[in-house]
């Protein structure tokens, strides 16, 4: 009920959370955590996920990203959307680990609607999507990246992308590892997936998880040029295009949305798997002291 209030509220423009402002002739809407400028080509929006320090994917970070697509989804003058990071070297942490450990049910169901309803959104945006990642992107990272047409990534062997769900002690679920299956093929996707592989920029671009490696202060020209490439297709056809291909994923999910709430609920309240999740959040604190 609270976050339907919220949404509500965000999807207000001059909200006191979401304000759109003129900034030179550029457009610009900002919510806490997401920032979305209108400049560059035209029709093309550029989202920038702005929760430090990490990007985590808190609630209040997936309704307010679901959200800000939502309005571009329904401004018609929005082709294309480049969604990259304000938070210096990382694209995103992936999912809050803070909202998988140590909550009730309720919350772990209500957490996992809104990564379904992002999810959902996101792979069968209609509006050409290019990811520019400009920092690490695990798991649930890498899964926002994966919803993209087109991944470009910043060349630094710092940054690491893929599903490493496996070294946490949890398991991807069956949509995250389907869109693993599309983009990089079952063999890879396999072994990936079992080993919790992160990829370098180099071995992501060798293995397919993303189309580019460029210098790191290109990621952004490079994810425009790469946009109005993709501009130049009637969007029609494209459109049409994308979504023969991936109705397919998206409709298995769609399917049975509430079984893989339960799913996960029950998954994740085990002692087990919170102990497993406790353990790798002690490893996070660990690494720094
Ligand atoms: C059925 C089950 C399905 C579940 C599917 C889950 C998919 C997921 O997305 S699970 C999340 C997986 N994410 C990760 O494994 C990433 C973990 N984080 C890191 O590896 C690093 O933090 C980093 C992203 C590479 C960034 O490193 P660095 O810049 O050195 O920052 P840190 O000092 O490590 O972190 C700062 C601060 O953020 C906290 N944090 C990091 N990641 C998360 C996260 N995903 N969720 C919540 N919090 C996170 C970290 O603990 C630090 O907190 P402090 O309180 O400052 O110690």
């Amino acid at each position: 009920m609270a976050l339907a209030a919220a949404r509500r509220l965000l999807l207000h423009a001059g909200s006191r959370l979401g304000r759109r402002e003129a900034v030179d002739g550029a457009r610009r809407f900002a919510n806490k955590r997401v920032l979305v400028e209108t400049e560059g080509p035209a029709g093309v929006a550029v989202m920038k996920l702005r929760n430090p320090p990490v990007n985590s994917l808190s609630l209040e970070c997936l309704t307010e990203f679901t959200i800000s697509l939502e309005k571009l989804e329904n401004d018609k003058s929005i082709r294309g959307v480049i969604l990259t990071s304000e938070c210096p070297g990382i694209f995103s942490a992936g999912l809050d680990l803070l909202e998988m450990y140590g909550r009730n049910p309720a919350h772990y169901a209500e957490y996992w609607k809104n990564v379904q309803e992002l999810w959902l959104r996101l792979y069968t945006s209609n509006m050409i999507l290019v990811s520019a990642i400009n920092g690490a992107s695990p798991a649930g990272g890498c899964l926002l990246a994966l919803c993209c047409d087109y991944r470009v990534m910043a060349d630094n062997p710092k940054y690491t992308i893929g599903l490493n769900e496996s070294l946490l002690g949890i398991v991807a679920p069956f949509w995250f590892k389907d869109m693993y299956v599309n983009t990089i093929g079952h063999r890879e996707a396999e072994r990936a997936l079992q080993l919790g592989t992160l990829f370098s920029p180099a071995e992501a671009l060798k293995v397919g998880v993303v189309d580019e490696v460029v210098p790191e202060d290109q990621v952004h020209s490079k994810a425009r040029s790469v946009m109005t490439k993709w501009l130049a297709i009637p969007d029609h056809s494209r459109q049409l295009t994308k979504n023969m291909m991936r109705k397919a994923t998206a409709d298995s999910l769609i399917k049975q949305r509430e079984a893989d709430i339960q799913n996960f609920t029950s998954f994740i309240s085990k002692d087990s798997i919170q102990k497993s999740l406790h353990m790798y959040l002690e490893k996070l604190k660990q690494k720094k002291g």
